[in-house]
């Protein structure tokens, strides 16, 4: 079945004819218009189509130096061009308020257009998604005005340092040290130890000159904790670090190894008083201490990111998906029956598992990633009219929804680059590297255990408030429904609204039974900390439990609201449904133990999966072809729109730098006197 000539391989023809909805309607939906669809292909056009971002030899081939600098040089380029966009699609991106611009921002430095032009990270990144949003969300409205102006303008480049080499999670128990002067009005920054050292930051090594620093901070003899300061680590002009700054690059790491991440040493080095950032809390010229309202505040970036992580996992999964699917159609392999000609691997059903709820998984994070977003703005500007009532609810959806979002794409990404086989171990595929960038998203901007259990830290409360007969906001308001999983059971359906149910009284049962065995161990004497350490376990699942109920409510909420044509209506209820029923039968034992499903349910449920497949499977290749993945952002001979998988991995192999001579040295080096000597 290989197409000649270029044409479009026969069996992706064929899977186009028989599609029955219209593709394009669904990839309008998903841009969020037309308009949209149209502005984003202009954009993707605009920075494709410059010579300047194709690679003549494939980075792999290039040792670690010279991929950073082809990164670099790929990096300024693009935020060059961004600059001189032409005027209409990008036209308010040279403003500032940051954040309204970040939702581009995303679409240009994540797993999009920013992968396609800077294949394994971008040595720029934190300064547009940590640095600069961290001068607007904690800098006063001056502080603001002097260093966003030159950050935006890119007369300097920094980045976001917190994480040191004794400590990530735990930044209360960071090292470094920013002691103030009074005499000078200066701040002294130390590292006192090796683990006090910054280390991780992106850009840090040898790209950024300026970097937002997380420290204790020391005045009047007293510590207040850590607060974020700005602190030059380079010459402007000569780019050499400045006098007390110990600084590099931490090494190559199994996958974003163009960002640049770097390590920081401080000894005794002197900043501005101004250089705090103080919207929230503040140091007077005198050395005295002024608190804001709540101290979270000064973890705003973080919880930023988290939110904008969710949409960047669609990003990378809807690519993987698109490349193993396609190439899914084109491989055909083995004999279903004796004699019958080999069938698309895409037919067989175990693969279908593979791949189908996997992109069902992209939807799911679109669109629980649309509905944080919004909340994000909605509490971030009742924060900025001083109203923090909602912080803790935003905090806890969003420590959980980062968790399960890069936890499912990271193994999503691994399901389906098995799904192709050998093809999919190429780093030539682009699944292996896409899995090493999201695997990375696991650990940063916060360990996914760790926000698990402070969801669990807030479910563990509103548990209380729930015994206690108050009334709950939306997010946890099952948990005064559905508190006892004895009361009488109700016969199963398996309709959208018994699922929903179920996944939520799965969340309440297990909310109720790590609460209860955390209480059962204080009793029995156990300090609080050690009680919390003991059950969580199951604080974690009661976690995980509760953002999947939410993922599943919200994916069934608003496709049924979504206004579409029926064949494409049909699709995205097939597709909110899998979900649904994959997760539920990965979990059956708690739907068991914790809802109205009983042991003679779960051979309807398998049965309705295995429908959902067989209704999909004709769709597999519309729908993510409705992804419209330019194939240089795809970058990969599987995943390509027009299947010319064979020619274009030759192709590939070609490129290999020990293919441009028939005889390696090697062989007159090595092989040739050890061959001889063995005759
Ligand atoms: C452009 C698009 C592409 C995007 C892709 C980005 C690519 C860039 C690549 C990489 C970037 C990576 C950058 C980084 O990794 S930066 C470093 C990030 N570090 C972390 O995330 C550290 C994780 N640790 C923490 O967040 C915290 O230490 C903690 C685990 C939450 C614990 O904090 P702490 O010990 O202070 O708090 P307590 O446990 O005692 O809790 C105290 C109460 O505060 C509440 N809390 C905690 N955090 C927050 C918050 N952010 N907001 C609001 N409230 C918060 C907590 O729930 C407690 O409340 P309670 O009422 O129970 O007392
Ligand atoms: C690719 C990449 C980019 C990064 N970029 C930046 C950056 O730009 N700036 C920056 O400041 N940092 C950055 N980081 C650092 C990142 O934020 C930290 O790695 C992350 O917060 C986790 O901290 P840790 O590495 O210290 O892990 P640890 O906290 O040491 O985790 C190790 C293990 O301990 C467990 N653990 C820790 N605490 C608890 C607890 N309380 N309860 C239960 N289990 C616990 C974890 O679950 C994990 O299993 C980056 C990291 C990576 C991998």
């Amino acid at each position: 079945m290989v197409s000649e000539n270029g044409a479009v391989n026969e069996d992706l023809v064929k899977e186009r004819q028989n599609c029955s909805f219209n593709t394009l309607e669904l990839t309008h939906l998903l841009d969020g218009g037309e308009a949209k669809t149209l502005e984003r292909k202009e954009r993707e056009e605009y920075f494709l189509s410059d010579p300047a971002f194709k690679d003549e030899v494939p980075m792999e081939y290039l040792s670690h130096q010279e991929q950073y600098e082809h990164s670099v040089r790929k990096a300024c380029h693009m935020f060059r061009k961004l600059q001189e966009m032409p005027h209409g699609s990008m036209d308010n991106f040279r403003e500032p308020p940051v954040e309204s611009v970040a939702q581009r921002i995303k679409q240009l430095l994540g797993g999009m257009l920013g992968s396609a032009i800077l294949k394994d990270g971008n040595p720029l990144a934190l300064h547009y998604v940590m640095f600069l949003p961290t001068l607007a969300g904690q800098g006063t409205v001056e502080q603001q005005a002097y260093w966003i102006s030159r950050a935006w303008n890119l007369e300097i480049v920094g980045t976001y340092a917190q994480t040191e080499l004794g400590h990530g999670t735990f930044i209360r128990g960071l090292e470094t040290t920013a002691t103030y002067d009074p005499s000078t009005q200066e701040f002294v920054l130390n590292s006192p130890t090796l683990t006090a050292y910054k280390w991780w930051p992106g850009g840090l090594g040898h790209t950024a000159n300026y970097a937002v620093v997380v420290a204790q901070l020391y005045t009047q003899g007293k510590c207040h904790g850590i607060h974020p300061f700005i602190v030059q680590l380079r010459d402007e002009e000569t780019h050499m670090p400045m006098p007390g700054i110990i600084i590099g690059e931490i090494g190559a790491k199994l996958g974003m190894n163009t960002t640049n991440n770097g390590y920081l040493g401080f000894k005794q080095v002197r900043i501005p008083r101004e250089n705090m950032l103080m919207k929230n809390n503040k140091v007077l010229e005198d050395g005295t201490y002024v608190k804001s309202p709540s101290d979270k505040l000064t973890y705003g970036t973080m919880m930023f990111v988290r939110v904008v992580i969710c949409q960047d996992m669609a990003s990378y999964l809807s690519k993987a998906v698109t490349i193993a699917t396609r190439y899914s159609a084109v491989r055909h392999q083995s004999e279903m029956k004796p004699g019958a000609p080999e069938p698309q691997v895409l037919d067989y059903r175990t693969q279908q598992y593979k791949l189908l709820p996997s992109i069902a998984s992209v939807f799911a994070m679109k669109f629980s990633a649309n509905w944080i977003w919004e909340m994000y703005n909605v509490v971030n500007s009742e924060l900025d009219q001083g109203d923090l009532e909602r912080l803790p609810e935003l905090h806890a959806v969003s420590c959980c929804l980062k968790a399960l979002c890069t936890s499912d794409a990271a193994s999503a990404v691994e399901i389906v680059r098995l799904a192709c086989g050998g093809h999919g171990y190429m780093k030539s595929s682009n699944l292996p590297s896409t899995y090493g960038l999201v695997t990375a998203a696991c650990t940063y901007e916060g360990e996914n255990t760790v926000l698990l259990l402070q969801t669990a830290r807030y479910l563990m409360k509103t548990w209380q408030q729930a015994r206690s007969g108050q009334t709950l906001t939306p997010s946890v308001a099952y948990l005064n429904l559905y508190s006892d999983w004895r009361q009488p059971r109700t016969v199963w359906e398996n309709t959208t609204d018994c699922v929903i149910k179920a996944f939520y009284q799965v969340a309440a049962g297990k909310v109720k039974a790590a609460a209860e065995h955390m209480e059962r161990r204080a009793k029995g004497g156990m300090t609080p900390e050690d009680a919390w350490n003991e059950t969580s376990i199951e604080l974690v699942a009661a976690s995980t439990a509760h953002c999947r109920a939410f993922i599943v409510e919200k994916f069934i909420e608003t496709v049924s609201k979504t206004d579409v044509s029926r064949p494409l209506q049909a699709v995205l209820c097939q597709m909110a449904e899998l979900y649904a029923v994959y997760w539920l039968l990965n979990n059956k034992g708690d739907f068991l133990m914790f809802s109205n499903l009983s042991p003679a349910d779960v051979d309807g449920l398998q049965l309705w999966l295995e429908q959902l497949l067989t209704k999909l499977r004709p769709n597999a290749v519309g729908i993510v072809d409705s992804f419209d993945i330019h194939d240089d952002i795809l970058a990969s001979p599987l995943g390509a729109w027009d299947g010319r998988v064979y020619e274009r991995l030759f192709e590939e192999s070609q490129k290999s730098p020990l293919n441009k001579e028939p005889v390696n040295k090697s062989f007159h080096e090595y092989m040739k006197p050890f061959l001889r000597s063995n005759l």
